[in-house]
């Protein structure tokens, strides 16, 4: 395969993986990151014990906190950094951009929502880049958590652009025998699949913590993705993404592993933690913790009906006790399943 550079800005769990798949891969890969330390570490060591402990990285990835350093010459960008981050990482993106003169693939491997705006991260990146620097947006979404990637457990993502020339670019860069890459157009339905199932997952670890058995879990599956395809409705997304890996499949990861971060603040959440404590004890980013508020608010904007992600709002934001929650989402009016 031709050796592409790639950056990655974010050099937490997720970032340090994606820029181990494109080393892997042969590309030249060098990950912008904001901390001296890790930066250095991931230089000499090859490890970032933070996030991904022992694991040993490609050598031949270099680490800076440059930014210009870091995307100078790089045909494709993969903005890792969290959501609350997206929009200041995209302006300097684009400031490092303007100085080089240089027009880039921009890809979100974020999932979330901005509090403020309701955008998505690749809205942001639209907004704050000039058009005259992108070669084309993209979002990288599906099943894929970090510590499975870097001990190269099979996985499967889909590279979502409406400019299908770039979603397969990025599969190629990407794609190798344990880290396969689909392509889909539907970016509007790829971002929401992302950021609604974290809301999903942190109600199934409270299911968890609470001890409810398949039976619940399997309601709070199929009825937690029936409110995200109807959000999904709501925006003109296709439902079938959420047949896909951004919805269902992502979903599923999430909300039945103990690597997701919202699961585990689930767990947390139904064994009775804040959500101050919650985020405090976990150090790394909780994406559903934001997206909930977002999506309570949406919902509501877009009159569509999400009952579970209000009840993990009322849990996280109003103290609802989860078993009070949960009894009240069963004694709701009876109606036809496909609402
Ligand atoms: N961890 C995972 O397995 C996956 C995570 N994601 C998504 O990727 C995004 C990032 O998640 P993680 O890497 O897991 O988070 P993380 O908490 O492991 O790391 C976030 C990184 O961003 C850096 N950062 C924060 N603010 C910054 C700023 N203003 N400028 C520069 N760097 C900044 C932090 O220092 C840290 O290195 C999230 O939206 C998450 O939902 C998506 C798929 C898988
Ligand atoms: O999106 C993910 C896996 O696909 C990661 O989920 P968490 O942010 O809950 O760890």
């Amino acid at each position: 395969m031709d050796q592409t550079k790639v950056a990655v800005l974010g050099a937490g769990s997720w970032g340090t993986a994606l820029a181990n798949v494109a080393a892997e891969n042969g590309h030249a890969v060098k990950i912008w990151g904001h901390r001296v330390a890790t930066v250095d570490e991931i230089n000499t060591q090859h490890t970032n014990k933070e996030y991904l402990g022992d694991r040993v990285l490609q050598a031949s990835i270099q680490a800076t906190t440059d930014l210009v350093t870091a995307i100078e010459g790089a045909e494709i960008i993969l903005s890792v950094v969290p959501t609350k981050a997206t929009r200041e990482v995209a302006n300097l993106l684009n400031q490092a951009l303007t100085q080089l003169q240089q027009k880039s693939i921009v890809v979100a491997a974020t999932k979330g929502l901005e509090p403020s705006t309701y955008k998505f991260a690749s809205q942001m990146i639209a907004e704050e880049i000039d058009a005259s620097s992108l070669a084309g947006i993209a979002v990288i979404a599906g099943p894929s958590h970090a510590e499975g990637v870097i001990k190269h457990d099979p996985t499967t993502v889909t590279a979502v652009s409406e400019d299908l020339v770039v979603a397969e670019r990025i599969q190629r860069v990407m794609s190798n025998s344990t880290f396969r890459v689909y392509t889909n157009d539907d970016i509007v339905g790829a971002e929401l699949g992302g950021a609604l199932k974290n809301v999903i997952a942190i109600a199934a670890g409270a299911l968890q913590s609470l001890e409810y058995d398949a039976n619940a879990k399997a309601a709070l599956f199929t009825r937690g993705l029936n409110e995200m395809a109807q959000l999904g409705k709501a925006y003109g997304a296709n439902p079938m993404t959420f047949m896909g890996l951004a919805g269902v499949g992502d979903l599923f990861a999430t909300a039945t592993s103990t690597h997701s971060r919202n699961f585990r603040a689930g767990m947390q959440l139904g064994a009775g933690l804040s959500k101050e404590e919650v985020i405090e004890h976990m150090g790394m980013v909780i994406e559903g913790i934001s997206t909930t508020k977002v999506v309570h608010d949406l919902a509501q904007a877009k009159q569509v009906e999400m009952p579970i992600s209000n009840a993990v709002y009322q849990v996280i934001y109003e103290g609802r006790d989860p078993k009070i929650a949960i009894r009240e989402l069963m004694d709701r009016p009876l109606h036809h399943e496909g609402k």
